[in-house]
């Protein structure tokens, strides 16, 4: 292994430690029963965490993190996927030849009924998910219409998965099929979803994503 990759798989392990904290926090925080004064002094503590992480340095808008690979889904910062994002499950995701699986666990900062997942977090899995599916086909696609059917509530902390597959392709729109079940039970689908995926135009990309053409 040369340096420069070594040097990424530090980054990327601290960026993953860091994240790891964070969800512990951020499970602990809405979970919390602490009294106001405890809630008051972690509040400054964290403010201070916070000054600190910004005056370590910061990415500017539109900047692609440099542990990225956006042609095979490799978010570090991803609300879905992301090791390094304080609130993804993180969603663990294996890629086929034109579908994709996730696997993950819901905890309290997902939670929308009591014990069971918020359905905008289900939908947001999922749209990342499909959304890679997509991307099997070989070309960059944004979500241009997305449906969701919730057959059964999501529960939390229970290993789950999140399947997506390409079902057809049609010039630039890519339609796409996605569901969640329970990782012990695949036959039960809880939410699906059905998606339509466009392929911008190059004139598109190059207005949307300046800069980013090369890496999509
Ligand atoms: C590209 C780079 C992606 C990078 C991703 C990296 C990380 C991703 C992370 C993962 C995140 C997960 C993914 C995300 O979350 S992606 C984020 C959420 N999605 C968006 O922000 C997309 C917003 N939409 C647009 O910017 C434009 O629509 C684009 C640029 C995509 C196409 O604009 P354009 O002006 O070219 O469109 P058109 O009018 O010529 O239409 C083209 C075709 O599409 C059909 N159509 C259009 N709209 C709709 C609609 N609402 N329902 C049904 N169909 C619709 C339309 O009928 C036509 O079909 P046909 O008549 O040809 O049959």
């Amino acid at each position: 292994m040369n340096t420069d990759a070594s040097e990424l798989n530090r980054r990327r392990e601290a960026v993953a430690a860091l994240g790891s904290g964070l969800r512990r926090l951020t499970e602990s925080a809405v979970r919390s029963t602490a009294d106001p004064e405890t809630l008051r002094r972690l509040a400054d503590e964290a403010e201070k965490l916070a000054a600190d992480l910004e005056a370590a340095g910061r990415r500017p808008l539109g900047a692609i993190p440099e542990l990225d690979d956006l042609r095979i889904g490799q978010r570090t910062f991803s609300p879905v996927t992301g090791a390094g994002h304080p609130s993804a499950p993180p969603v663990i995701v294996e890629r086929n030849e034109n579908c994709v699986r996730g696997r993950f666990t819901l905890g309290f900062a997902h939670e929308g009924p009591p014990r069971f997942s918020h359905g905008g977090v289900s939908a947001m899995i999922l749209d990342e998910l499909m959304g890679w599916a997509a991307r099997t086909t070989g070309s960059p696609s944004m979500t241009v219409d997305l449906a969701f059917s919730y057959r059964g509530p999501v529960p939390l902390g229970v290993p789950l998965m999140a399947e997506a597959e390409v079902t057809e392709q049609d010039g630039r729109s890519i339609r796409v099929e996605g569901r969640i079940t329970p990782e012990s039970r695949p036959e039960a689908v809880l939410v699906e979803a059905s998606g339509r995926f466009v392929t911008p135009e190059p004139e598109q990309i190059s207005a949307l994503f300046p800069g980013l053409e090369h890496l999509l």
